[in-house]
């Protein structure tokens, strides 16, 4: 899997060469290519933005670096395998699904917006030509696409075979099918007690099935409390 970043501040994305990301790199499993917009400008200041027409507050990023980008990393020819990710407030939800189908691609160039914007007509021509998701990492407001990227991109890649080392555990998180879709049931360790907190005796006992119905009910509770819209049958 290659993943390209579009962004003014390339260097948000070192973070990826840390932990299991990193990893998955030395391994050959993702090649990581962070670019800085900048380098498709022509002008002394390497201006990447400009005014809003119709008015407004603040600057919109200007189209021609972006089809400039998308000129030298993917060429002019349409191609849907290619998947072109553009965080943005006003995207459709990231969930698990997205993660999960985005896990498969070969190719994803994730487009980092900052100011109020880019340009609409740069979502129109990359819908033309590549498989486009207008994306938000949730309903608040952050300063750019960068963080997002990140967040997205942890999601996606440590779905991809190879990348964690004990797969089995994905079976076993919030939100995934193997749990209903529901919240993760609480964790504990050693030691038995601590600080006058004792673990569950049901842990303890050894008892798997036991164990298993615990954790059910300890899912769908918490999920009851927090996440109800999880609850596909109440
Ligand atoms: N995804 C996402 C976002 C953003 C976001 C994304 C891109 C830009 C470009 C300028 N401002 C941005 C905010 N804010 N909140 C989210 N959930």
């Amino acid at each position: 899997m290659r993943l390209d970043y579009l962004t003014i501040f390339p260097e948000f994305f070192d973070v990826l060469g840390i932990s299991l990301l990193g990893k998955a790199v030395d391994n050959g499993i993702v090649d990581i290519h962070a670019h800085d917009l900048r380098t498709w400008t022509h002008d002394r200041h390497r201006t990447v933005d400009d005014t809003p027409c119709g008015g407004g507050a603040g600057m919109v990023m200007k189209p021609d670096p972006w089809g400039e980008a998308f000129d030298d990393l993917l060429g002019a020819d349409p191609d849907p395998s290619v998947h072109v990710v553009i965080p943005t407030p006003s995207g459709t939800p990231f969930r698990q699904d997205d993660a999960a189908q985005l896990s498969h691609a070969d190719r994803i160039v994730f487009c980092c917006g900052r100011y109020e914007g880019i340009d609409h007509r740069v979502i129109d021509y990359a819908s033309e030509h590549w498989s486009v998701h207008e994306l938000s990492l949730g309903d608040y407001v952050l300063n750019g696409g960068e963080v997002a990227a990140l967040a997205m991109t942890e999601a996606i890649v440590r779905l991809v075979p190879g990348v964690l080392g004990n797969p089995e555990s994905l079976s076993e998180e919030s939100y995934s099918q193997d749990q209903e879709g529901l919240l993760e049931y609480p964790v504990y360790t050693r030691p038995a007690s601590w600080r006058g907190w004792d673990v569950p005796e049901v842990l303890m006992s050894g008892h798997h099935g036991h164990i298993a119905q615990w954790r059910r009910e300890q899912s769908r509770e918490l999920t009851r409390r927090r996440r109800p819209d999880l609850l596909t049958d109440e």
